[in-house]
């Protein structure tokens, strides 16, 4: 299973996090990164921006040339932000070679246009098989080596299990399944959800509001993957249930830290990278527009858009009429 050639499109920390662990699984690894002197630094085993302080073992083979790093790959990793992903296929397209399937590792929903991240590959690459990692991991745990577990998501099944079992290693379990909606689904959303528990937290509400939110969030989560045709099951699993776990609960987490500040009104400007910013809005819109209910997701794109207040949102949120429902 070892010796395939891999290649990582991104230099930040989760793209450094899953090179290295590729390269520990016996791969040979080039990662791309568009500044210089990110490969510079990536080169002398160390990711200053991005990873401070961890030493990167093995050293990951970067370079700034796109075309270099394609060359006679095996597999891409896609680890650049979901924002960009359309950009970035398209400079990585004349590239790729056939054959290479693309692994999405971004959590996040096209803002402009409420695509999901397979959809934009099925349409920028349509003869590529596409795969999307997702999944509890934070990059600074995984790059230490420290236990976690993923689950790579395709729509055939025999991918998914071939590419779980290359990358998996004795301390970065993969599994695998062919929901791809309900994956990508689980991984986008979480993150406005992290971004609502961190707002909780930030204002001071106390753990009980926090594990309500957190809770309504899943079942927020269940009714939009029921819509999108996502698994019930997958959505309890590492990319739903498990990854709100994760980042609905640890500041270590770049989307719940950024709701924190909102709830203590602290400054948000030159924050780190919180996909949940970017996928609010248009998870909103979706979810009007399809008559999904989604009070949760709505609520953080008003406090994001400086529409509502996070005190205004939660006393919006607990007087609301209560429809009465099952859990
Ligand atoms: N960090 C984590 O623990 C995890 C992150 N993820 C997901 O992975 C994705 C990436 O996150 P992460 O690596 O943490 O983010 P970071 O902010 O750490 O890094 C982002 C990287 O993308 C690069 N980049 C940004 N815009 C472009 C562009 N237009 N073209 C080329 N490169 C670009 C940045 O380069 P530059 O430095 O030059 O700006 C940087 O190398 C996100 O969707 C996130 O949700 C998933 C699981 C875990
Ligand atoms: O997706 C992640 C962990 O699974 C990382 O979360 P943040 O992007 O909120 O840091």
């Amino acid at each position: 299973m070892s010796g395939y050639r891999v290649t990582v499109l991104g230099g930040g920390a989760w793209g450094t996090a899953l090179g290295l662990t590729a390269a520990r699984a016996g791969h040979d690894v080039r990662l791309w990164a568009r500044d210089p002197e990110m490969v510079e630094a990536l080169r002398r085993g160390e990711n200053p921006r991005y990873l401070p302080g961890i030493a990167l073992e093995p050293a990951l083979e970067a370079t700034t040339d796109l075309a270099g790093a394609l060359d006679g790959t095996d597999c891409v990793l896609i680890v650049t932000p979901a924002q960009v992903l359309r950009s970035v296929l398209t400079a990585a397209k004349p590239h790729l070679p056939a054959g290479a399937p693309l692994v999405l590792c971004a959590k996040g929903i096209e803002r402009e246009t409420g695509t999901l991240l397979s959809q934009i590959a099925d349409e920028i690459v349509p003869n590529h098989l596409v795969a999307a990692l997702s999944g509890p991991s934070f990059a600074s745990d995984v790059s230490r080596g420290l236990p976690t577990a993923v689950v790579i998501a395709a729509r055939e099944e025999e991918l998914a299990a071939g590419l779980a079992q290359r990358f998996s290693t004795s301390s970065f379990r993969c599994y695998s399944t062919d929901d791809l909606i309900g994956v990508e689904i689980g991984g986008a959303l979480k993150n406005v959800f992290a971004i609502a528990a961190g707002a909780v937290t930030g204002a001071g509400l106390g753990a009980s509001a926090q594990a309500a939110t957190v809770t309504r969030g899943f079942a927020e989560l269940r009714r939009i993957g029921e819509a999108f045709g996502a698994r019930p099951e997958t959505l309890m699993g590492l990319s739903g249930f498990g990854d709100l776990m994760l980042t609905c609960s640890s500041p270590q987490s770049r989307n719940f830290a950024y709701g924190l500040a909102l709830g203590r009104g602290e400054p948000l400007e030159g924050r780190p990278l919180a996909e949940g910013v970017a996928t609010a809005a248009i998870a909103a819109r979706i979810t009007r527009e399809r008559g999904i209910r989604a009070p949760i997701i709505t609520t953080v794109s008003e406090i994001l858009a400086g529409s509502i207040t996070v005190q205004e949102a939660v006393t919006a949120l607990m007087t609301r009429p209560l429809r009465h429902e099952a859990e």
